[in-house]
């Protein structure tokens, strides 16, 4: 009993957040891997059906929302990030893993590296497939996420994902196909990967994260509106003009190629930002887009930023984050080039 004490005390203590997703997801039979129900199944029955994670680490769970990550909002983004922001500040947490659906896992976690001022591990897991089907990954995409939350090694890495036996960084990492295991990648490869419930290191994220961010998710107390806009051949500038008119304070162009603009589009992007909304291009290119400034448009003239990077949905978080902070446009792509 006594020794049974001494390896409790001895292992981290990990809080699970749970958000909802297919993690926690339910299917009328086993053959259902892709229909089914998102957000059903509480936290503690989670927990329950991984007992191995006991070995990894003292394991307990919050039930922070049930929902399907489609749905998360800003103010599920802030009430999330918040919470991570208390237990990180707690002295009796070592790690938090954050459960989310796969959806918008890469905006939340995206999200939690640039407003966490912690080195301490936070590691966000889903699943492409809900427990109830043949070959369910969550139970082992849990059991690393706690693992790697538990490990020394993790701190100071930023916000990681494990998905499908990699270590991700949240910063990079995203949901490339919605009907594979092998779903989340990185155009810039894995940081490492966990097997058997040890992590092995192998690349460190070069971007500003948690402890090295100039952003605090408790200064922060609501996010403006960014929203995206998607560009094709033949593209009108209507939704530009209404995301404007609905009040967003910066448009993320999800541009095609180099973040290219359409010559149909490009006067009203130009007057939107005479008329002070931002203009951020982006790219939306399959395996990850990489816009060059003054590459294809002007970009010093119109006094527009590039995404580098960020794909769109990244791009708006980033532009979110930094919006509360300043409106400078050259700050902005200070910012972009940095995080
Ligand atoms: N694999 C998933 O988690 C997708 C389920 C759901 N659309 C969500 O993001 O929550």
């Amino acid at each position: 009993k006594e020794a049974q004490t001494q390896t409790e005390q001895k292992l981290a203590n990990v809080v699970i957040l749970a958000t909802g997703g297919t993690i926690a997801g339910a299917g009328a039979s086993a053959a259902n891997s892709a229909t089914y129900q998102a957000a059903k199944v509480g936290i503690e029955q989670l927990i329950a059906g991984v007992p191995e994670l006991s070995q990894l680490a003292n394991v307990r769970g919050e039930q922070v929302m049930q929902i399907a990550s489609e749905s998360i909002t800003n103010d599920n983004l802030l009430q999330l990030g918040r919470r991570v922001a208390e237990l990180a500040d707690s002295s009796d947490v070592d790690g938090i893993v954050i459960t989310h659906g796969t959806d918008t896992l890469e905006e939340t976690a995206y999200f939690l590296n640039l407003v966490e001022k912690t080195d301490k591990p936070i590691i966000v897991v889903g699943s492409m497939r809900p427990g109830t089907a043949m070959s369910a990954d969550g139970m082992l995409n849990l059991y690393n996420a706690v693992a790697v939350a538990s490990s020394k090694d993790a701190r100071g890495k930023g916000v990681l994902v494990t998905m499908n036996d990699e270590i991700q960084s949240g910063r990079d990492v995203s949901k490339m196909i919605n009907i594979k295991t092998e779903a989340f990648k990185s155009a810039w490869g894995p940081l490492g990967m966990v097997v058997e419930g040890k992590s092995y290191w192998f690349r460190l994220p070069a971007k500003r994260h948690t402890m090295d961010s100039e952003f605090d998710i408790k200064d922060i107390k609501s996010l403006p509106a960014v929203e995206i806009a998607y560009s094709y051949g033949n593209v009108s500038d209507t939704a530009y003009k209404a995301l404007a008119q609905s009040g967003a304070k910066a448009i993320i162009h999800a541009g095609t190629g180099n973040g290219s603009v359409s010559s149909r589009v490009v006067p009203a992007l130009q007057a939107l930002r005479k008329d002070g909304v931002q203009i951020i291009r982006s790219s939306h290119v399959n395996a990850g887009g990489f816009v060059l400034r003054n590459a294809e448009q002007p970009d010093d003239k119109n006094d527009w930023v590039v995404a580098h990077d960020l794909n769109p949905q990244k791009a708006r978080i980033l532009a979110m984050v930094a919006l509360t902070k300043t409106n400078d446009s050259k700050e902005l792509q200070r910012m972009f080039w940095e995080y």
